[in-house]
């Protein structure tokens, strides 16, 4: 059988998928944070925080964009940015009912990230 990971609980890949585009759609629409991705290609970035999401909770992936580090070197990112986009994912996983308990798992593997993206404090 298959082992019982986050990944798994998600749905997998096209589960996530599916949260990672309304993810970036509502990024673009929010009023904090939406104009640092004006120019983003929305399926590009999709893709890569599927397959980023898709490993870190034990999926059968492996991201090929760049590191958090290098990827956001020279935006100027602060704490509340950090929050504002946690928020936004949030709204996404309610959107996609994903249960409380598997948000916060999510969030806990994501939130270590931000020592490498926060720019400004
Ligand atoms: C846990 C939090 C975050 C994760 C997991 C994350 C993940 C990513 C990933 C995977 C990429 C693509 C890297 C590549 O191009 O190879 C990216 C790019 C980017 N991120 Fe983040 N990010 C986070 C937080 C933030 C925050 C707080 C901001 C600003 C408010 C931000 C702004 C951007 C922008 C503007 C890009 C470039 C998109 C483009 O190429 O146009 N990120 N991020």
């Amino acid at each position: 059988d298959e082992p019982v990971t986050l990944y798994s609980q998600l749905g997998g890949k096209e589960s996530i998928r599916t949260v990672m585009d309304d993810f970036v759609q509502r990024l673009k629409q929010d009023e904090r944070i939406g104009d640092q991705f004006k120019f983003t290609n929305a399926d590009r970035l999709a893709g890569l925080l599927t397959e980023q999401v898709c490993e870190a909770t034990g999926g059968p992936c492996t991201y090929s964009g760049r590191d958090m580090k290098s990827s956001h070197a020279g935006m100027v990112i602060t704490k509340a940015h950090f929050n504002a986009l946690v928020e936004v994912l949030v709204d996404s996983l309610n959107a996609a009912k994903v249960p409380f308990a598997l948000q916060t798992d999510i969030l806990a593997l994501l939130a270590p990230m931000h020592r490498d993206i926060i720019t400004e404090r």
